[in-house]
């Protein structure tokens, strides 16, 4: 199990983690909600053993993260960023290439990446630059590399942490890769994913953690914590939830197009 306990963390004077405690278990998909500037890409780093917080414990199956190397973090987690970078000019085999130990025989390596990038439809784009795909594109190549990184690994289970996956896709293209994060937690990885996108949280996850100026407001089922108020409150604007298909909740924003936002101020 990932479990974040009472994690509370600084940046200089600014709070930006507060008493916040969650846990992500094998074959459970977690989305993690909130405003921006809520505090989810820290949490997240911090589940992920980027840094050790001021406050509270993170453990990943039963160890303290930031106390395992980092081969044996690679292992048993694979991290997407919000902004993924690359250090060279790299082809998308190769970038793939990155995230599989340098034991795994050749052969197994060409059947990994070959698997991976067919499922983020990008077989055929293999030996091009990662430089010249589009914004899109290259997002899913970046998915593409933590996706083998985990398949390419001996541990029996992983976790997956995917910061805003979706954020630069198109909608057939977000809908593929939530089924795919949902086949990770099928297979038995814990999988912890920041969305914006509340109708994909609510459709894809089991579990919906919602976060407000650095503090874990709620967290359950998506029908249970996706209500009109508590989404209008904490967006501060007026959203309106319905029930869709199987009590699934839809969340529909209210627009107003004539209003200013200085009107409002
Ligand atoms: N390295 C840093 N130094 C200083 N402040 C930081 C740092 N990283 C994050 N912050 C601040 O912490 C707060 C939370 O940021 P974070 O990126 O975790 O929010 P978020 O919920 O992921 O937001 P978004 O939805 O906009 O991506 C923000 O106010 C941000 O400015």
């Amino acid at each position: 199990m990932l479990e974040a306990q009472g994690v509370g963390h600084s940046f200089g004077r600014t709070r930006v983690l507060q008493d916040v405690s969650l846990k992500v278990r094998p074959g459970e998909m977690v989305a993690l909600c909130g405003p921006n500037g809520a505090g989810k890409s820290t949490l997240l780093a911090a589940m992920a053993g980027d840094f050790a917080p001021d406050e509270g414990n993170i453990h990943l199956d039963g160890r303290i993260v930031t106390s395992l190397s980092p081969a044996d973090l690679a292992r048993r987690r694979a991290v997407l960023e919000q902004a993924p970078t690359l250090s060279a000019a790299f082809t998308v085999r190769e970038l793939l290439a990155l995230g599989i130990p340098r034991d795994v025989p050749p052969e197994r390596v060409n059947v990994l990446i070959r698997e991976t990038l067919r499922d983020v439809a990008l077989l055929g784009r293999a030996d091009d630059n990662c430089l010249i795909l589009s914004g899109g594109q290259r997002h899913r190549a970046h998915l593409a590399r933590v996706l083998v990184q985990l398949a390419a690994s001996d541990k029996a289970c992983g976790y997956l942490m995917l910061d805003e996956p979706t954020a630069s896709l198109d909608i057939a293209h977000q809908i593929t890769t939530m089924r795919i994060a949902r086949r990770a937690a099928r297979l038995g990885e814990g999988v912890l994913v920041v969305l914006h996108d509340l109708n994909l949280a609510a459709a894809f996850a089991d579990r919906v953690a919602l976060m407000h100026e650095g503090r874990l407001v709620a967290d359950g089922p998506g029908a249970d914590i996706l209500t009109a108020e508590r989404l209008s409150a904490i967006y501060e604007t007026e959203i309106a939830v319905e029930e869709a298909e199987g009590g699934r909740p839809r969340i529909v924003p209210v627009y107003d197009p004539d209003t200013h936002p200085a009107a409002e101020a």
